[in-house]
């Protein structure tokens, strides 16, 4: 990473948006990202990385350009500019499919189950790719497999349930069990925690912790930092579209910018 910024403090400001990145600057590397929809920058030369086995958080108000900057980044839109580095390698503008195959997962805050298969069969869905196939049934390695993910995800004694059977929370954990199926390195989390309660919050950042533990790189989206402070290791900070922070959970909030930025209503 180069930066024209004289401060050595980890949260940085003043230059956040003049920094540039290359692809050995981490496990996936933003430099120059925009986006415009018509006469609207949603993202707007923005640049990060993701430092490998990390947890980042990815936090900007409503309407800063979270949601576009994921979708650029997982092949749901091309960007406008800039360039995407996964593992060293330049995939902007790579498809959804391709950017899973090379390890890349996410969630999605609207949870999309299929609402007439059970629990084990939606994580089975996501782990086959042929969905005709596994129509047929559920057998030997691809029921062993489902299994394992949703035990892992804390639905092991749910498995035949059908998913409108779920609590809010048990959905999150579907959603992050299909995402797991697809064997991910790095797996984009979208607001983990709207509408779930305090104990939930802290349930759901152990499991996510673990996570991390098995060596999966996270990046958790959010509008505030509610249940971020102790499950990341740092924070990047955007606003209408453009980074105005990054450096630890604690040196965010401190920092006068990110104040600022949430005056408007919008509690951090
Ligand atoms: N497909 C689209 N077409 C046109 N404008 C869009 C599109 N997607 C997003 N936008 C606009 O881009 C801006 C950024 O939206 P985005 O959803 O990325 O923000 P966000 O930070 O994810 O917000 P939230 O926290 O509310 O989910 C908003 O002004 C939004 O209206």
């Amino acid at each position: 990473m180069s930066t024209d910024s004289s401060t050595t403090d980890d949260a940085t400001t003043t230059d956040a948006a003049t920094e540039s990145y290359g692809p050995d600057d981490g496990v996936l590397v933003l430099d120059g990202l925009t986006k415009r929809f018509g006469g609207l920058t949603a993202v707007d030369d923005l640049s990060f990385a993701v430092e490998d086995g990390e947890i980042l958080g990815f936090i900007g108000p409503n309407g800063a350009g979270k949601s576009t900057t994921f979708n650029c980044v997982t092949g749901t839109y091309p960007p406008t500019e800039g360039t995407v580095w996964y593992r060293g390698e330049d995939v902007t503008g790579e498809p959804a499919h391709e950017m899973v195959k090379r390890g890349m997962a996410r969630t999605f805050q609207s949870f999309r189950p299929l609402e007439d298969r059970s629990i084990v069969r939606n994580v089975a869905l996501a782990l086959v790719p042929d969905k005709i196939a596994s129509l047929s049934g559920l057998r030997g390695e691809t029921r062993r497999r489902a299994t394992e993910i949703c035990e892992r995800v804390g639905l092991g004694d749910r498995l035949t349930q059908l998913p409108d059977e779920l609590p809010h929370a048990g959905l999150l954990r579907l959603e992050l069990g299909r995402a797991l199926a697809t064997d991910p390195d790095l797996l984009l989390v979208d607001e983990p925690f709207a509408g779930l309660s305090n104990q939930e919050v802290a349930e759901i950042s152990d499991l996510l912790e673990s996570l991390r533990d098995d060596g999966i790189t996270l990046v958790v989206v959010d509008h505030n930092m509610r249940g971020l402070l102790s499950l990341i290791d740092r924070a990047v900070v955007i606003q209408f579209g453009s980074k105005i922070a990054e450096g630890r959970p604690e040196e965010i909030k401190r920092d006068p910018a990110v104040q600022e930025a949430y005056l408007g209503g919008d509690t951090l």
